[in-house]
């Protein structure tokens, strides 16, 4: 299969090395998790292929997105790439949000500058989007401001602005860390079949393996600037050969484990309890 993100040897040292030597691979239709502890550079590496790390980190390695290489250029041309075929959703939807402006000026302003559409084309885009992330009343909704919806429906909507323009690849850095337990769900829901049916590539950041368990196609667990172990998921949760996966996993509730990862003995509980 061929990747359409490829992170190669990465590195990136602001005063001292902080990412050493991370390479991943995304894939069309596929969620990459990238795990791990606070601190241990998973946003450090996400934001390098954004090109927004801090002016003073000196990077290292590849980033190439398709056959081009997005690592050091200058970021007039990420801005090109940027939103067009990399998006990204982050932690907390309101401060993706603008608070002043109308969630159909927020989407729309997105598709005319990237995709060059009218306002017309732009606006039925736009209705479409919501429909798709299950906004309610789509129509109504392009009029109303951030702070009118939920948590889950402000992430909703900046989902559906990230995906407006159809990019290839979806960095999504802990999109349910912020949200209450039973809204996560639906979010990660849509996640996955977002990425299946766009055919997107998705590399999900979180130090959450039960969030992990519930989605992610391969994961990779980082400490301290460094893939420990990468595996796909059922594997992982399954058999972990490190240390530092085992203890992350003995650290989850057995509650939040997916039932597809959890033994026989542990999922006939679960059927139990319903
Ligand atoms: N601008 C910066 N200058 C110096 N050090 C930084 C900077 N940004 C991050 N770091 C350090 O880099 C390390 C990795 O940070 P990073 O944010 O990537 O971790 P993380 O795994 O995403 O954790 P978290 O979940 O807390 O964000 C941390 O030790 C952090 O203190």
């Amino acid at each position: 299969m061929t990747a359409i993100l490829s992170i190669d040897d990465l590195t990136v040292d602001i005063g001292r090395p902080l990412v050493k030597g991370v390479s991943l691979e995304l894939h069309p239709g596929r969620i990459q998790g990238l795990a791990g502890e606070s601190g241990s550079g998973k946003t450090l590496t996400s934001l390098a292929v954004l090109g927004l790390l801090p002016r003073q980190a000196r990077t290292g390695g590849s980033i190439r997105l398709g056959d081009t290489e997005i690592l050091g250029k200058r970021r007039r041309e990420l801005n090109r790439i940027r939103g067009r075929r990399i998006a990204m959703v982050f932690q907390d939807p309101s401060s993706a949000l603008h608070p002043q402006l109308t969630v159909g000026h927020q989407l729309t302003d997105h598709m005319r500058t990237h995709l060059g559409l009218n306002r017309a084309d732009a606006r039925a885009r736009a209705v479409e989007m919501l429909e798709r992330v299950a906004v309610p009343g789509a129509s109504d909704a392009l009029g109303r401001y951030p702070h009118q919806f939920s948590g889950g429906q402000r992430q909703r909507i900046s989902i559906a602005i990230a995906l407006a323009c159809d990019p290839d690849v979806l960095l999504a850095d802990e999109p349910t860390t912020a949200l209450d337990v039973t809204v996560q769900a639906g979010i990660l829901q849509l996640l996955r079949e977002l990425a299946t049916e766009r055919e997107l590539a998705v590399l999900l950041v979180t130090h959450d393996l039960g969030v992990m368990s519930a989605v992610a196609d391969e994961v990779a667990v980082m400490r301290d600037g460094r893939i420990v172990e990468a595996a796909d998921r059922a594997t992982l949760f399954a058999s972990p050969q490190h240390d530092y996966t085992r203890g992350l996993l003995a650290a989850l509730p057995g509650s939040r484990i997916e039932p597809e990862a959890r033994t026989d003995a542990e999922t006939r509980t679960e059927g139990d309890d319903a």
